[in-house]
């Protein structure tokens, strides 16, 4: 039986790509399209409710839908590692399900991975991501995502950017610094360089079209129809399509 799908953000540009894969879906059923205007009881019986909104926003109409006992899907950014700790709590104590991807690209979520894997192994590291310019949140998160991921994955070892206090230098995220460009002709680009003694490692991942996130914005509602998701929170498309051991060490195995 098709699962009933509301949609917040459904008239922006990620908004309007969902509403596309839900609607193409022979198993999903796009039951509401809202919007910042929209009756708040809108969509009240959709059983998933996808949120690619405002930053601003996200929280309560997650919040909004775990309370009526919907399955949630956020795309929205914004939902740092912080914001995410909070989420989880109330994520369990509603007994709901929520799956936050902060990148639906595939592309996106392995250059992740392979940070992650190159972390350990740098100690002079800095993102430098570039967006359209419509776009209202700095960094973003997927850089934001990125510095949580490298600095987890370093564990004690400090990182070198002596200089944080020149905000030309970036802004600190978990001790990374991250640098935002906002640009016409852009869509969406991340670099992560790895800086070493006459080396430097850079991971890139381009977005050039929105298209690059049909493939994970399906994969998602799909592993969250399923059920597949549990109840609990879940964080990052890595964890959908299975890949979320790439860049990790194995069991017992500490990285030099
Ligand atoms: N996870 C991923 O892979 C991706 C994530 N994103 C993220 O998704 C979010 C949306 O991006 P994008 O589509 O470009 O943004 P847009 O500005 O194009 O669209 C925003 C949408 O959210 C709605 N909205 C704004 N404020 C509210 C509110 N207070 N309550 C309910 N709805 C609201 C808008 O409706 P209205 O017209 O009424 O204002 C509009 O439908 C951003 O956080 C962005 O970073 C973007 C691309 C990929
Ligand atoms: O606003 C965007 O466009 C994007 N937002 C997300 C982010 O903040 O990382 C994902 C992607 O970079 C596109």
């Amino acid at each position: 039986m098709s699962k009933r799908v509301a949609v917040a953000g459904a008239t922006g540009r990620l908004g309007t790509l969902v509403c596309e894969v839900v609607e193409a879906h022979p198993d999903l059923d796009l039951v509401a399209r809202l919007t910042s205007s929209s009756d708040p009881s809108a969509g009240a019986d959709a059983e998933i409710l996808v949120d690619v909104s405002h930053p601003d926003a996200s929280a309560a109409i997650v919040d909004r839908a775990l309370a009526r006992g919907q399955r949630v899907v956020v795309g929205t950014s914004g939902w740092s590692a912080a914001r995410l700790a909070e989420l989880r709590e109330r994520v369990a104590a509603a007994g709901g399900t929520v799956l936050v991807v902060p990148n639906f690209s595939l592309g996106s979520v392995l250059g992740t991975a392979l940070a992650r894997a190159a972390a350990p192994y740098f100690d002079a590291i800095e993102i430098v991501e570039a967006h359209h310019p419509q776009k209202v949140d700095s960094p973003s998160g997927t850089a934001v995502r990125t510095a949580e991921v490298i600095a987890e994955a370093r564990g004690d070892r400090a990182i070198e950017a002596p200089y944080a206090e020149q905000p030309a230098r970036g802004e600190l995220v978990a001790g990374i610094p991250i640098h935002s460009l906002r640009l016409a002709g852009v869509v969406a680009k991340q670099e992560v360089r790895f800086g070493g003694p006459g080396e430097v490692l850079t991971v890139m991942h381009d977005t050039h079209s929105n298209d690059a996130y049909r493939a994970g914005i399906r994969a998602a509602l799909e592993f969250v129809a399923a059920g597949s998701a549990g109840s609990g929170l879940t964080v990052g498309l890595d964890r959908v399509l299975g890949l979320d051991g790439l860049g990790r060490p194995a069991a017992g195995e500490v990285a030099a």
